[in-house]
């Protein structure tokens, strides 16, 4: 059936469709993704979550970027689903089996172990995750850590002066990461840290979830700060924990902001 109902939603700015088609499968693809996610003759969003039954969790959850790429991870739309949902959840996911809670106003997430690995990330040839041998102008050196998707982590001393804006495409499409990557630029304030993210197939968002969590690792294993610690972005703030050997805990809010109806036929 052609027609259906969505749900806008956002984590910190960072805004999503979310489609609950567990009892009414719907095809996607990346050109209907991409017209749903077009600002000016969709809808409008930064991804698109796709939300189906599943075998091994209590809903499946697909992504799709505002470019039409399917992707594995997604912190900010996990809380949402949650929040969406009311109920305690285990949610599968591309990247893996990851488990929500309600707490009260906000939403917390077990998101899955931070991986380091050079494969894991991936990147295209063996290198020190922990200050890759690369530099694309004043960002050098970043951190890479997999958190289901992957993730560049440059620690400067003032996030707001890069220019995320035409350095992270050029970050995101270097052929060292052969699926592309996440780009984030973080400085460290006692023991908070100022993050913006340049996301892979969305560029700037407000927040990024998987990317808060990425650069809050990176930052307690070079001992930069101490877990739990508070991630600061455009749209909000995340509390992010984690010990090393433990999953990556996020808490923060999930918004509500309407329901719609929609033609997916208008949409390719
Ligand atoms: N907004 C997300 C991340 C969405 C996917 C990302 N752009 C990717 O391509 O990996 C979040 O809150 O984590």
């Amino acid at each position: 059936m052609a027609k259906g109902e969505f749900h806008k939603m956002h984590g910190l700015g960072n805004d999503f469709v979310i489609i609950d088609a567990r009892d009414c499968p719907m095809e996607m693809s990346p050109p209907r993704a991409r017209a749903i996610a077009d600002r000016k003759f969709g809808i409008g969003c930064d991804q698109i979550i796709l939300l189906g039954k599943s075998k091994v969790a209590d809903v499946a959850m697909r992504i799709f970027n505002a470019d039409g790429s399917e992707v594995e991870a997604c912190g900010n739309a996990s809380r949402c689903v949650v929040a969406l949902l009311q109920q305690d959840l285990q949610i599968e996911t591309k990247g893996g089996v990851i488990s929500g809670q309600l707490s009260g106003n906000a939403v917390t997430v077990s998101m899955g172990d931070a991986k380091f690995d050079w494969q894991d990330i991936p990147l295209a040839f063996a290198m020190d995750s922990g200050s890759l041998p690369l530099a694309w102008e004043e960002l050098e050196n970043p951190m890479a850590v997999n958190m289901g998707n992957p993730h560049a982590v440059f620690f400067v001393d003032d996030a707001d002066a890069a220019d995320l804006a035409r350095l992270g495409p050029i970050i995101e499409h270097d052929a060292a990461f052969p699926e592309r990557v996440n780009v984030n630029v973080a400085s460290v304030q006692g023991n908070e840290i100022h993050l913006k993210v340049w996301e892979r197939g969305a560029g700037l968002t407000g927040a990024c979830g998987t990317g808060a969590c990425a650069t809050a690792v990176a930052a307690i294993k070079q001992g930069k700060v101490q877990s739990p610690v508070i991630v600061h972005q455009k749209g909000g703030s995340l509390t992010i924990a984690w010990e090393p050997g433990q999953p990556v805990i996020m808490t923060g809010s999930a918004t509500y902001v309407f329901t719609g109806q929609a033609d997916w036929d208008d949409f390719g």
